[in-house]
């Protein structure tokens, strides 16, 4: 076929290290090899089949939809999100899938009440592309079709995801309120909803070298709705906290932000949880990073407790939270020196212990016999056995984020219990924020549930969008071919499947006493060595690479056995779950548990599994939508695009599949008007009888026999004149 990137004059998209596509004009032509020179200024001759047309009609300012290009490809894409973001139109569909760019800066009017206004009711593409319009589009399928919604916000980390799921809530949250509200009751629904948001924020979100305000959790809040359309209830459900942060802080990070809050606290609070400077505690200090430029962490400390009691906790659980708080901090900085039995330890001053026993109002003794001390049931007698200094200091951070995470689970609770759910209402808005692919120099065990997550979720928008197409070829009455789609069914299996797959070997050595990571390892080389999408790095003992969607990662497994195990320390368990404070009592419920065991082995990433599969079951009783975040530079700056980081997201997140798929099918579509502009040249003498443009399209495409291909690459005609696919 004809093809005008082989042609002088003709305009191309050739590939740059640097800039990943480069635009230039055709100067040369030599067989298969064409000499480029571009716009930058530089001179490329590459093969033709290296090269992408150039759509030279596409406007400067791009185009709101990008399936109106007339060719979908990776530079036409990017190129057109990049020349949208320099004007401030962070915003662009993909058909019904929204892309946003973050700005970083706030941008005007976007999305204050009179936008609001805007949307309400509007059709979906008839306004700009915003997330207004997708949650519009939600709720009105909803009402008028009785269809449960989902919206899933996806993206790396500092992308702009939760800041998306706030607005999308904001929307929600006005079209489902209450015109006027009875002041005299309690809270509204919908203001407990977006209020749930600082408080998880305060709690579950931290600085990270990615994001100042990362959320180290996922999240689906589900919003339930009344007959008439009214907010009447809501869910939140929450994945995976980051415990590890309590205890580790990297360099330039922070820990969860409500302890900085809290250290920020007025005077009488931080007397009466006997709190010094953050600078004092080891939780907080092994990073330099204490203040974060933008927050005042004493203003965010009375927001944080204003938003806590609008989502229903009462002023004594908020004491006692902070009360909890205060006490991790004070248990942070008890320290040990080796006692005077071998292999023994002690705590190096008492002051920290006590006042970590007095906030967790228990024994002092007993806290420390619980971090010091292990007793070993046997059959015929109790051992107690001690630990050294080493390990009780590893007993101490795992009380610290045992107790943490407990509390968050408690928030969690708590708000959900206060919001309350409606038992009559029949549909939903889920909006699903959860952290996008991640690979690292190092990646560890949070790295691998976090890629499964997406690898779920990948699945779940590949079969979407392919159902999507073939939903509009139905629509149109298109004849088409089955479209072969991007599946990664079997990467989802190397990981999932029992027995054999990646999570069953893992928690099968985690309940080997003897495993250790080596072992571990081992085993994975041997069981998964002729699957496709799992290697052994050449150089590595004990690394595994697997071949995901977004591409390849390979995972150092030092950890995962540790990370994996997700027992309770019995010893801990009885010490908090014996404090005279109730909240703190009411945290630790007594375990059901066979009492002879040390500790119970509970898989995480077996849990986790189950989660995502819950997850996924409730997602597919949903309408789907999908927002994908992209964050446009690594400097958390505004006005930097950087070409090569934008189209590594894009890949991450599914678009190029996407777009794939389009492409598969058929991906130009030009309305008939905007077709007889542009071909009618090819017949004009046969075309002025005709009237209408449907009968002219079909007329010139009788006429041309298809000649009006030339000129377009690949394209054809597929039986009828609505649609053309990519050859
Ligand atoms: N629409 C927007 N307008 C202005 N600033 C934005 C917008 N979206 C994101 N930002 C900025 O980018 C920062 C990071 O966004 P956000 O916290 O939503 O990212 P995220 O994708 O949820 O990251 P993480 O996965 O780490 O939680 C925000 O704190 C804000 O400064």
């Amino acid at each position: 076929m004809f093809k005008p990137s082989s042609t002088v004059g003709s305009f191309v998209w050739v590939k740059d290290p640097e800039e990943a596509w480069l635009d230039g004009e055709v100067i040369e032509v030599n067989r298969d090899d064409i000499k480029v020179q571009c716009t930058s200024g530089k001179t490329f001759v590459v093969k033709v089949s290296d090269t992408h047309p150039k759509d030279t009609e596409v406007p400067p300012s791009g185009v709101t939809d990008m399936t109106t290009l007339a060719y979908l490809h990776e530079p036409g894409v990017l190129q057109n999100l990049k020349s949208r973001y320099h004007i401030d139109e962070i915003y662009t569909y993909t058909g019904d899938i929204l892309i946003a760019v973050n700005p970083f800066k706030q941008l005007a009017n976007l999305y204050n009440d009179h936008m609001v206004a805007h949307y309400k009711g509007a059709p979906f593409g008839s306004l700009m592309p915003h997330p207004f319009a997708v949650a519009d589009a939600a709720y009105r399928q909803m009402i008028n079709e009785g269809v449960s919604q989902s919206i899933l916000v996806s993206g790396e980390s500092g992308a702009g995801k939760t800041e998306t799921a706030k607005t999308l809530m904001k929307y929600l949250a006005k079209m489902g309120g209450r015109a006027v509200k009875d002041l005299s009751s309690r809270r509204s629904v919908e203001d407990q909803v977006l209020e749930s948001n600082p408080v998880l924020e305060a709690f579950g979100n931290a600085k990270t070298v990615r994001n100042n305000n990362s959320s180290r959790f996922g999240k689906f809040v589900e919003i339930q709705f009344d007959q008439r359309g009214r907010i009447s209830g809501a869910a939140i459900k929450t994945y995976l906290l980051e415990r590890s942060r309590v205890c580790q802080v990297s360099d330039s990070e922070r820990n969860y932000h409500c302890f900085y809050m809290l250290c920020a606290a007025p005077p009488e609070d931080i007397r009466k949880l006997k709190l010094e400077d953050p600078t004092t505690y080891r939780y907080l200090n092994q990073s330099r990073c204490i203040k974060l430029e933008g927050m005042d962490d004493s203003k965010e400390y009375i927001k944080t407790r204003e938003a806590m009691g609008i989502v229903g906790i009462s002023l004594e659980e908020q004491e006692a939270i902070f009360r909890v708080l205060a006490a991790i901090l004070h248990l942070g900085n008890i320290e040990f020196t080796n006692g005077e039995e071998t292999d023994s330890s002690v705590p190096k001053d008492n002051k920290s212990l006590k006042i970590a026993a007095e906030l967790f109002m228990c024994d002092e003794q007993a806290l420390e016999d619980s971090l010091c001390k292990r007793v070993m049931v046997t059959p015929e007698e109790t051992i107690s056995r001690c630990l050294d200094p080493e390990s009780a200091a590893f007993s101490r951070d795992a009380l610290a984020k045992f107790v943490y995470a407990r509390l968050f689970d408690w928030i969690v609770n708590k708000i959900n219990n206060s919001i309350g759910q409606d038992p009559d209402s029949k549909h939903m808005i889920g909006v699903l924020d959860i952290y996008g692919f991640e690979s690292f120099k190092t990646n560890s065990f949070e790295q691998f549930c976090i890629n499964l997550t997406n690898e779920k979720l990948q699945h779940h928008f590949n079969e979407h969008v392919l159902k999507m197409e073939q939903d509009e070829y139905k629509k149109e009455e298109i004849e088409w071919n089955h479209i072969e789609f991007p599946d990664n069914r079997e990467v989802l299996e190397l990981i999932e499947k029992k027995p054999g797959g990646i999570i069953a070997l893992l928690d099968e050595a985690c309940m080997f006493p003897r495993s250790t990571h080596e072992t571990f390892s081992q085993k994975l080389y041997e069981t998964l060595k002729t699957n496709k999408h799992f290697s052994k790095p050449k150089l590595a003992r004990t690394d595994f690479t697997v071949c995901h969607y977004a591409g390849d990662v390979t995972y150092q497994t030092q950890q995962f056995l540790e990370k994996n195990k997700d027992y309770v320390v019995a010893e801990h368990q009885a010490l908090l779950g014996a404090s005279r404070c109730t909240f703190i009592a009411g945290l630790f419920p007594s375990l059901v548990e066979d009492a002879s065991k040390q500790t119970k082995f509970s898989s995480v990433a077996s849990q986790f599994k189950q989660q995502l599969a819950l997850l996924m079951e409730r997602l597919s009783t949903t309408e789907p939508r999908y927002i994908r975040c992209v964050k446009p530079n690594n400097l958390l700056k505004p006005s930097i695009f950087e070409n090569q980081n934008v189209l590594q997201q894009l890949r991450c997140g599914g678009m190029m599949e996407a777009i794939e798929i389009c492409r598969a099918g058929y991906p130009t579509r030009k309305h008939f008007d905007e077709f007889l502009d542009r071909f009618s040249v090819l017949a004009s003498s046969t075309l002025d009888k005709w009237f209408d443009s449907l009968s002219s399209v079909q007329s010139l495409q009788e006429t041309s026999g298809g000649s009006w291909t030339q000129g377009i690459p690949d394209w054809k005609v597929e039986g009828s004149p609505h649609g053309w696919a990519d050859g």
